[in-house]
């Protein structure tokens, strides 16, 4: 199997200080990957690094589409950037707000991505839709309601439907569990796992919650002040940690 995506030696600078630096791994399609650390320690700026929303000071990330053509994205041009973020990826952020547009209907927020990739009947793109809020239980008969009427864990089922309408290859998430309350976490990522393990879909997904890297991830990165310390597959991480800061984290949850 080939790697969708090659990162080597990747680094994003603040000034001259480092928000993540020599960062190198490679993902394979449908792969679970978290990146874990704790606040600070750089797994945003990794995320963003890596999905092209900041521009890397150092390294490369390199994406192979669908067709099988790889893609440096330092040397992507940004219409060409967009396309790719349309077409092959998705990007689930911590706050619905941010991922969602809030004053548009639950609908019309499924079935943008869709049109955007050139889908124009009006009836499939809403049967499509209503299917999707279906598939993330928030029930067809919502589709016409603003996502600023639904709850945290609904908002964020929708965004949910939002990225993967479209059937992306990748999909980064950036706490995609953060905002939510304990109670509706689990919920949550019983249906993101059934969903990326239905859809095949590769996944980087930022979570300060080893518990979250239990449960989706395939394989764990640690990160410390802008390193990775640890990488490897996330039950020997949690149940084996080599590195005193994974010691630390996992003895800090077991203790909890
Ligand atoms: N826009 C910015 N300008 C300057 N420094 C920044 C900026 N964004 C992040 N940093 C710094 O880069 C480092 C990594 O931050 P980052 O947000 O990536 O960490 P994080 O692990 O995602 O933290 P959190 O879990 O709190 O979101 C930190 O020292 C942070 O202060």
């Amino acid at each position: 199997m080939k790697p969708i995506l090659q990162v080597k030696q990747l680094a994003k600078r603040y000034g001259d200080r480092y928000g993540c630096r020599d960062v190198n791994f490679e993902l394979y399609e449908g792969e679970v990957l978290c990146i874990v650390g704790e606040s600070g320690s750089g797994k945003s700026t990794l995320l963003a690094t890596l999905a092209g929303r900041l521009a890397a000071d150092e390294g490369e990330v390199t994406f192979r589409d669908a067709n099988g053509d790889w893609h440096e994205l330092s040397t992507l041009a940004e219409a060409e950037r967009r396309r790719l973020a349309r077409t092959e990826w998705g990007f689930v952020t911590q706050h619905a707000r941010d991922g969602l547009r809030m004053g548009v209907s639950a609908g019309a927020n499924v079935s943008e991505r869709l049109m955007a990739l050139g889908h124009r009947h009006y009836g499939q793109l809403r049967a499509t839709a209503a299917e999707w809020l279906e598939k993330v239980e928030i029930g067809a008969e919502r589709l016409d309601d603003p996502p600023s009427r639904f709850s945290g864990g609904m908002q964020q089922r929708l965004q949910i439907a939002r990225n993967l309408v479209t059937r992306p290859r990748l999909v980064f998430m950036d706490e995609p569990t953060g905002g939510l309350d304990v109670s509706v976490q689990a919920r949550f990522l019983d249906l993101l796992r059934r969903l990326v393990h239905e859809s095949g879909v590769a996944v980087i997904m930022v979570t300060h919650d080893l518990g979250v890297a239990r449960l989706l991830a395939h394989r764990t990165l640690v990160m410390q002040q802008g390193r990775v310390v640890e990488a490897g597959l996330t039950d020997q991480i949690l149940d084996d940690p080599q590195h005193p800061y994974t010691q630390l984290l996992v003895s800090s949850i077991v203790q909890a």
